[in-house]
């Protein structure tokens, strides 16, 4: 069928180049509908459903490496299920008053903590400050100098409260949030949706005294939060929070994610693609972290968003040839073979050996206790030391994937620890820092295939290099080729911020950022 104009359904003989979506008879009436609405509605992408994704985005024109994808506003920011003290005003954690009273700064009317009285008046607080306040419930929520760092559950109920109160301010809104995934069956088979019926439910309903809301869409909403929710991290900011957001809502995960997202000032979630996603593909995040093997990816995503991934890196044994999840066969002594998954998306599966002479193989509780073997080991590492992560490696290498999970951890901790303690060192060590350099080339080798392009773990590790190069130049024992190539990682880090201002390249390129916006 030929298309029809958006604004006067005459054959159209041409769409708009922004979403391919709407089609126009010609200029003058595409500039019409620009201005009229389509400025506010021309996307590069449509919401679909399938049986194995439920709701996903899809490109509907290609979109290149770096293009911003969507701005999203949240529809309720505030406190995980259990939050350290921060402002119900500003999110940020909270200090404690300079009076010696050892509290925080209370708010008037209803006497949950703040920063001060400038965020009584804050937005969000502003709707749930009376329903809080008439209550006549006051939280006990108090500095605590011996642990700085506990989580308070009386939180539990402020970001669920915030979405119940737009049914009144915006009940558009509300009707939409009904409407996403939950996972409600499952997640109310958990200890911890127990734990919110003899407490959230309560406090929600006799409390707050908002008795039109049931049992059931108290818990529904905070399954909805539990399964949509992005975690937002402002470290430079003391924020730590978590947001509901709708195109984020409809976002589908892959362990090789096509996306980053940042938050700007105004707390907008900012999608921007890593790499070039052609027309039709799935636009994706990834809700996990990328040095995880499979099985770990696996049980985090099943526990935290109720679903099993088959992405193609869970279905590949090899994980795109890194072999994360592999480790060497204890049979096989002369040749180096590894044992990989036989059926990696089956948590029945067995392990075997890759060399067909070889009949090595492994039941799958084997597999993970040895996981959790190596987990525990990590953890047990002092934190701040780097000799530890180095013992770590030498003592793996000779039974593990110089690439799998938990050597990569190792590897990662080690370039933080290094790159820590150049920051504060007097005289930074050459050889700590070409092995910074080295441990980056190998990861970055690594983040090519698992997050590639624009990606936060290529990002980070670039950062980590170029300040490692930057140290090498100030000692003066740079390289002609370690120069060529942190000017090469310069190159694409000033790129790469040019898409995501979060990312600060004069903090680690050995020159100001006036400088480096000059060059670029
Ligand atoms: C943030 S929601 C995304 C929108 C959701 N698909 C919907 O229809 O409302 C997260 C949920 O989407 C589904 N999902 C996302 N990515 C998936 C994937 N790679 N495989 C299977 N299900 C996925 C899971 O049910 C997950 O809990």
């Amino acid at each position: 069928m030929p298309s029809l104009c958006g604004v006067c359904s005459a054959p159209a003989a041409h769409r708009c180049a922004g979403c391919q979506q709407v089609a126009y008879c010609g200029r003058d009436h595409q500039r019409a509908d620009w201005k009229a609405q389509h400025r506010n509605q021309c996307r590069r992408f449509k919401v679909v459903r399938n049986d194995r994704l439920g709701r996903h985005l899809v490109a509907t024109r290609g979109i290149k490496q770096g293009e911003i994808i969507y701005r999203d506003e949240p529809y309720a920011v505030g406190p995980k299920i259990a939050n350290v003290p921060l402002c119900l005003g500003c999110n940020r954690n909270l200090m404690p008053l300079w009076d010696g009273s050892e509290r925080f700064y209370e708010c008037s009317r209803c006497g949950w903590p703040l920063c001060g009285q400038a965020c009584e008046e804050a937005a969000q607080h502003r709707a749930e400050c009376s329903v809080l306040g008439g209550s006549g419930y006051r939280p006990n929520i108090r500095p605590n100098p011996a642990d700085p760092e506990r989580r308070e559950s009386a939180y539990c109920v402020i970001v669920p409260l915030r979405v119940l109160l737009l049914e009144r301010t915006a009940p558009e809104r509300y009707a939409t949030v009904q409407g996403y995934e939950s996972h409600l069956a499952e997640r109310l088979a958990s200890p911890l949706y127990g734990v919110l019926r003899s407490n959230l439910v309560p406090f929600v309903r006799s409390v707050l005294g908002l008795q039109q809301y049931s049992e059931e869409t108290v818990l529904r909403l905070s399954a909805i939060l539990d399964t949509n929710c992005y975690e937002i991290r402002m470290p430079e900011r003391h924020v730590k929070v978590r947001g509901l957001y709708p195109l984020g809502a409809m976002l589908s995960h892959d362990c090789r994610p096509n996306t980053r997202h940042y938050f700007d000032d105004r707390l907008q979630m900012v999608l921007v693609a890593t790499v070039d996603i052609a027309e039709g593909a799935v636009i994706h995040a990834s809700y996990t972290q990328p040095l995880l093997g499979t099985v770990q990816r696996r049980l985090a995503l099943r526990q935290a968003k109720c679903f099993d991934c088959s992405c193609e890196r869970c279905a590949d044994p090899t994980e795109y040839g890194t072999h994360t999840s592999g480790f060497r066969c204890p049979n096989c002594r002369r040749a180096v073979s590894l044992v990989l998954a036989a059926e990696p998306t089956n948590y029945r599966g067995v392990w075997r050996c890759q060399n067909r002479r070889c009949a090595y193989q492994e039941r799958p509780e084997q597999y993970v206790a040895r996981c959790e073997r190596l987990q525990q080991e990590l953890l047990a590492l002092d934190r701040t030391e780097p000799g530890g992560y180095e013992d770590f490696l030498a003592r793996h290498t000779a039974t593990l994937h110089p690439w799998n999970a938990y050597i990569l951890q190792a590897k990662y901790a080690l370039t933080q620890l290094l790159g820590n303690s150049r920051t504060t060192a007097k005289a930074p060590s050459e050889a700590d820092t070409r092995r910074t350099v080295e441990l980056c080339r190998d990861l970055l080798a690594v983040a090519d295939r698992l997050e590639p392009g624009y990606s936060t773990f290529r990002t980070k590790l670039l950062l980590e290099l170029c300040a490692a190069h930057a140290t090498l130049h100030s000692l003066g024992v740079l390289s002609d080729p370690e120069r060529q190539e942190w000017h090469t990682v310069r190159s694409e880090l000033e790129r790469i911020a040019k898409t995501d201002p979060t990312v600060d390249v004069s903090r680690v390129s050995g020159q100001s950022r006036e400088e480096t916006e000059e060059r670029s």
